[in-house]
């Protein structure tokens, strides 16, 4: 790939996956995704961020088509995972730099995935700046959001935000910047990154977007280090205004039917519940976790304010699968949901018991279980068609619809 200028003097240097991939070790990208590194030529040369270690040659190749990697001054690691600080010992060892930036956090993230001798780290606490000559650079904390790392790096000359993490998508494009791409698109990829990766630190992204108001940083654009970058008012806002919809989490009028099945009785409860759902007005998406995974399932989640989770009766608890999912869905945090369990039995029946369970326990305003003795007849089905129109009826009354 080329470099791209995205201002005077500060280029993209990253590198494109362009295929689906497993995303984080854990979450399906099935537009790939971009490592977004940017470098500044300044009086000091200098790299923000670098990429995950499988791109080491594509990431020297367009380094190299910027500057001589061994006239770098300052490397900047506002995020130590391994999709951003895969190369910095090699840079480190290369570039030779007169000092490495990081956050305090950042410090100790170093120590641990590169245990470096004699490393020229500097630790900046929220606040604090540096001069490039021409350029400074004021760094904020984002602890948590998403790792204890976390910072933003902000040059107020060129009135841009380097966000690491934050504000990132999985896109893969031949394109740099949003308004290049279909607005229905990007939010979605967005929206996707935000509820498999974000969402439990939604109050640390309310707290940044109050700071960055607060501060009155001037931005007209945001760089993150996945996807495309926001250019211009419009879609800094856009950005900043998408983020403060996601934190909010607010209860949406649509419901996910999520579940798994061995003979089918556990599915044909699904389309009843489904039924009621709709006899309510409440959208509905029916999603088999054998057909999705985890991480789109979480999407709809993210954006459903009600849950409906199913599972036949196995070896008195519930398939694997539906425990997978509940597994990842608590640690995710999602907030202001209704939920409620379904499933077919044969003798012991503890399926709806452990799904309420859990959804109890991430605080789910919880509507009655159904369950069914192996297959359904059509009075089973009516007690499934009811079970949806209480949770549509729940949740018009939540939204106030
Ligand atoms: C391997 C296996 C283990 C099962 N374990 C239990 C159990 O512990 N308790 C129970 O009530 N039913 C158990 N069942 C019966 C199923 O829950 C029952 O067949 C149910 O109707 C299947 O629903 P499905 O068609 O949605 O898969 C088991 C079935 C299988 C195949």
């Amino acid at each position: 790939m080329r470099p791209v200028e995205i201002k005077k003097d500060v280029f993209w240097v990253g590198c494109i996956d362009w295929n689906g991939i497993d995303f984080h070790g854990y979450s399906v990208a099935r537009f790939g995704t971009t490592y977004n590194a940017y470098l500044v030529k300044d009086e000091k040369i200098t790299l923000f961020d670098t990429v995950k270690a499988e791109f080491r040659d594509e990431f020297l190749d367009i380094l190299s088509q910027v500057v001589n990697i061994e006239d770098i001054d300052y490397i900047v690691a506002n995020h130590l995972e391994p999709d951003h600080g895969g190369l910095l010992a090699e840079l480190v060892e290369r570039a030779k730099p007169e000092k490495i930036f990081c956050s305090p956090m950042g410090q100790r993230a170093i120590e641990a995935h590169f245990h470096p001798q004699g490393w020229p780290i500097e630790a900046m606490k929220s606040g604090s700046s540096i001069s490039l000559g021409k350029r400074t650079v004021q760094f904020v904390e984002t602890r948590m959001l998403h790792w204890p790392d976390s910072m933003l790096s902000y040059i107020p000359e060129d009135k841009l935000l380097i966000s690491n993490d934050a504000f990132g998508q999985n896109v893969a494009a031949s394109e740099r910047f949003a308004d290049e791409l279909e607005r229905g698109f990007l939010k979605r990829r967005m929206m996707e990154y935000y509820a498999n990766i974000v969402v439990p630190y939604s109050p640390v992204v309310e707290k940044t977007l109050d700071g960055v108001a607060d501060l009155k940083l001037d931005i007209d654009m945001i760089a993150p280090d996945h996807g495309v970058i926001f250019r211009g008012t419009e879609d800094v806002n856009f950005a900043l205004d998408t983020y403060r919809e996601f934190a909010e989490q607010k209860p949406a009028n649509r419901a996910v039917i999520v579940y798994d099945t061995m003979w089918h009785s556990t599915e044909k409860m699904a389309k009843a519940i489904a039924d009621g759902l709709l006899d309510e007005g409440v959208s509905v998406r029916i999603m088999h976790l054998k057909s999705y995974h985890h991480s789109e399932v979480m999407t709809e989640v993210f954006q459903a304010g009600a849950v409906l989770v199913g599972s036949p009766t196995h070896n008195n608890g519930i398939l694997p699968l539906v425990a997978d999912m509940l597994t990842y869905m608590k640690g995710l945090r999602p907030q202001n949901k209704i939920g409620a369990a379904f499933g077919s039995f044969g003798w012991s029946g503890e399926c709806v018991k452990t799904i309420t369970e859990w959804l109890e326990s991430m605080s789910f305003e919880m509507i009655d279980p159904v369950k069914t003795k192996h297959v359904p007849d059509r009075a089973s089905l009516d007690e499934c068609v009811e079970l949806g129109r209480a949770v549509g009826k729940a949740l018009k009354a939540k939204i106030g619809a």
